[in-house]
């Protein structure tokens, strides 16, 4: 659509852009008892606006966060959210616009990486987006949950009020938050739409903070489903679930297991590896479901951001093609010494979209030749890539946003 113009929305514009944005998930526009909680969300000159003839036909949004990379580097991020395109403008290329002007934006920034959580898998990936974590989305019988000899009982789990949860959540997150490559920074905004707004409308929330002999070490954030009694569908629906050691995580998981007249308690993610099942003496009463909605990762500045975490043995020379921003296209070798722009002849082909799923070492690079989604042009290549991003812990995101 050649008649769409793109712009950076001023603070007077942001709640239109919101309207948008729940139009689209099929919501009411906020209240201005809402509004007043919701515009403190709004970071300054990241919302961006698309208009035809004058009308606002779509937007897209983003927070400065950074990302936990392998090795234990920190790299600015854009976490990019609230991206809608109204009904009556759809599939005439205002998304992909706007994708354009954002990532241009994000680099101009000087921002290696973006990253969102997609609502359909199947549209970021045109925008060099690429499925970087997994998390696990577990639910548990509690009442077949038997905990096994052995398990960490855990310290003191007291529940608190919005305010004490405002005051001490952040500095949780930050001291145990960020435990292994693919977890990100929470800015301020963040917190009010995830509960400050929350609690401004009144939803039905509970909060428990974990204490061990160091102090605070973990928290929950769960809501139970109104008034249900067992039998009822009675749910306890885990939204954030922030804890390092085992004695937290597992003081938590039994705080929750004990909580009386429910059903079910549904976690929305947990790491893949976490060994819960074998928390139990039946196993059985635990079933996950990997997301494909987990942290999706645009390597913006490819140098930067593969420069940016470190790898394991070996060396590999891969092509990597970037239509979308050109400047990444080019060869790079890959080595346990760092990574260099060259020359030399290729090993392995990759979109820009693929190497995003290689990053944080989520994928393996021989499996992903298996189905096509990169091309190996010397034997052998992809199994050294895999030496090189592999990662110890499976990478993991955490949050929502
Ligand atoms: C990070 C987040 O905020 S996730 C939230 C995303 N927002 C939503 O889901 C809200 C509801 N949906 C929408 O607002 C819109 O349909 C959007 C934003 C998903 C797409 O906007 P549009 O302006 O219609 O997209 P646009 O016309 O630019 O399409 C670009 C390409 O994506 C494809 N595409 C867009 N949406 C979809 C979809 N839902 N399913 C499959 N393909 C899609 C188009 O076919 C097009 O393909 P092409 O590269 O082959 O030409």
């Amino acid at each position: 659509m050649s008649d769409i113009e793109i712009r950076t929305l001023a603070e007077s514009e942001w709640r239109a852009s919101l309207g948008l944005f729940r139009a689209a998930l099929h919501t009411l526009p906020v209240t201005d008892e809402q509004w007043a909680v919701a515009q403190r969300s709004y970071e300054p000159g990241r919302t961006l606006g698309a208009f035809h003839g004058g009308t606002l036909a779509g937007t897209a949004f983003a927070w400065s966060s950074d990302l936990l990379v392998p090795g234990g580097g920190v790299l600015p991020m854009a976490a990019v959210t609230r991206v809608a395109v109204r009904s009556d403008f759809r599939r005439r290329g205002v998304l992909r616009e706007l994708m354009r002007q954002q990532l241009t934006d994000i680099a101009e920034r000087g921002e290696p990486l973006a990253a969102l959580r997609p609502t359909e898998p199947v549209i970021y990936g045109r925008f060099g987006y690429g499925l970087a974590t997994h998390g696990a989305k577990t639910v548990v019988v509690p009442k077949d949950a038997v905990a096994r000899a052995g398990v960490p009982s855990g310290g003191r789990v007291r529940l608190v009020e919005p305010d004490e949860a405002l005051a001490v959540f952040p500095g949780i997150y930050e001291r145990v938050g960020r435990c292994r490559p693919g977890t990100i920074a929470r800015p301020p905004y963040w917190w009010t739409v995830f509960y400050e707004r929350a609690f401004a409308v009144g939803e039905h929330i509970i909060l428990a903070v974990h204490s061990g002999p160091d102090g605070d070490d973990g928290y929950l954030m769960y809501r139970p489903t109104p008034g249900a009694l067992p039998g009822t569908n009675a749910t306890l629906a885990v939204d954030d679930f922030v804890a390092a050691t085992p004695d937290a995580v597992y003081g938590l998981w039994r705080f929750l297991l004990g909580v009386d007249l429910v059903d079910e308690v549904t976690v929305w993610t947990r790491p893949t590896d976490e060994p819960v099942s074998e928390m139990l003496v039946d196993p059985r009463a635990i079933t996950r479901r990997e997301s494909r909605s987990d942290l999706w990762l645009r390597l913006v500045d490819v140098p930067t951001a593969l420069a940016g975490r470190t790898y394991g043995p070996g060396s590999v020379v891969v092509q990597v093609d970037d239509p979308l921003l050109p400047n990444n296209s080019g060869r790079y070798r890959i080595t346990s010494d760092g990574v260099t722009r060259t020359t030399d002849a290729p090993e392995l082909a990759v979109d820009v979209d693929v190497l995003a799923m290689l990053y944080l070492g989520t994928w393996r690079a021989v499996a992903l030749a298996g189905v096509g989604r990169l091309t190996e042009l010397v034997p052998g290549a992809a199994a050294r890539a895999d030496a090189l991003f592999a990662v110890v812990e499976p990478s993991w995101c955490g949050t929502f946003f």
